[in-house]
């Protein structure tokens, strides 16, 4: 190789999130840009050797060693260099070595793990996150295991069952054709405790990955514009899981006194809210029900309608909007616009996704135009995350 490539070789290889100082926009543009040249230099049989042989292996690996303990007992031994022999023996219940050296040199050809020695291999920021449940990495793998992975599977044999039609009936999903028990995405997640925990762990990973909607939306007007007096509410986060969006809001607005914040969520997804503000009033609820809060200055929706095709959405705004207050009440919704090009493959996963898990999808401006405007709403303002991942719109 010529000494110019290898000096550029030489600098990438040396790059962390830290060299961005923080700009995002830069990091991402820099991994889009890295995509493009590994597009560029494999050949079409690399390429399809990857996405067809290696990467579904890898995700088994990686789901295998978290059925074993192993990443969970490597990061508790702060990741350091060890040998196969010493990684098979952390596994429980102990795996045979020759497994679990396939298994690492798989893990390590593909930079999961660093080889640094025959049958000898460290941990990486990755490895070790993998053994730290706090960082909601072994529950996202689960979740792929859980619930992804079929799906996707399924999806084309689905698609050729409904003659590719779009899918858009929430009930007669993809998922309930490929689940055994025929259930909904979120009825399963009901009906099954582990397979709800997994979901909220990959969701949570997600959220705490998004920037906070308090710093690309002007929080301060909505609170300095509301009558908190005689417990008049904020804002009701709809479908807010564990409530990690209000207290972003609390945390931009600590002097918000009790009761201005209500998270709404199934009774199920609800209870597993742990550690929040006393300030935040949790209130189970379905919110195809009617809406028990009335005149709340807002009534905000984080990545919810992405799960419903229209004619379901359509429920929901109906339900919001009886008990809007004319001329005080915002609505809030907080997700996903596909740009009329350059969708990064984020929004357009997050997309296909919807597809296979809920018969929902992500939506352009137009057609939340349509969809607002079929509900008797009008599109103020959109606010852009600054990262060219979600928006908030403002009605
Ligand atoms: C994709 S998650 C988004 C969660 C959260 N807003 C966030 O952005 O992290 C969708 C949420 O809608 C909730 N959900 C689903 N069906 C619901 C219903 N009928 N009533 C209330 N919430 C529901 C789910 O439990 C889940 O927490």
């Amino acid at each position: 190789m010529s000494g110019d490539k290898l000096e550029l070789l030489a600098s990438l290889s040396k790059l962390s999130p830290e060299d961005f100082e923080g700009n995002e926009v830069e990091r991402l543009q820099f991994i889009s840009a890295a995509q493009k040249v590994v597009n560029a230099l494999q050949t079409n049989e690399e390429k399809v050797y990857d996405v067809t042989f290696t990467q579904p292996i890898v995700f088994s690996a990686l789901q295998i060693c978290v059925d074993l303990g192993l990443w969970e007992a490597w990061t508790a031994a702060a990741g350091n260099t060890k040998t196969v022999e010493e990684l098979s023996k952390m596994t429980k219940p102990q795996a045979d070595p020759n497994l679990i050296r396939r298994l690492l040199r798989l893990l390590g050809s593909v930079g999961i793990i660093q080889e640094v020695g025959e049958d000898t291999y460290s941990a990486t920021r990755f490895s070790l996150a993998l053994g730290d449940k706090n960082s909601l990495m072994p529950q996202s793998i689960q979740c792929r295991t859980h619930h992804w992975q079929d799906g996707c599977v399924n999806l084309p044999k689905y698609l050729a069952k409904i003659g590719y039609k779009e899918p858009q009936d929430a009930k007669d999903s993809n998922y309930a054709d490929w689940c055994p028990e025929k259930l909904n995405f979120f009825d399963k997640c009901v009906a099954a405790p582990a397979y709800q925990d997994s979901f909220s762990g990959f969701m949570t990973a997600w959220a705490k990955y998004k920037l906070p909607w308090p710093e690309f939306y002007d929080t301060k007007s909505l609170v300095e514009g509301a009558d908190l007096t005689d417990g008049g509410v904020l804002c009701v986060d709809i479908g807010g899981h564990h409530g990690v969006d209000l207290t972003r809001l609390l945390n931009k607005h600590p002097e918000l006194p009790a009761g201005a914040l209500v998270l709404e969520d199934l009774p199920e997804v609800v209870s597993g809210a742990k550690g929040l503000s006393e300030k935040i009033t949790v209130l189970p609820h379905d919110m195809f029900k009617p809406q028990p809060v009335k005149g709340s200055r807002a009534y905000y929706f984080h990545a919810v309608f992405h799960d419903w095709p229209d004619a379901v959405a359509l429920e929901v705004l109906k339900n919001v909007g009886a008990v809007m207050k004319k001329g005080y009440s915002k609505l809030l919704i907080n997700d996903i616009v596909i740009p009329p090009t350059g969708t990064s493959s984020i929004q357009a996963t997050m997309d296909v996704e919807m597809m296979a898990i809920l018969s929902a999808y992500e939506r352009t401006e137009s057609m939340w135009t349509n969809l607002v405007t079929s509900s008797g709403f009008k599109i103020i303002k959109i606010w852009k995350d600054g990262r060219g991942n979600e928006s908030l719109i403002s009605i």
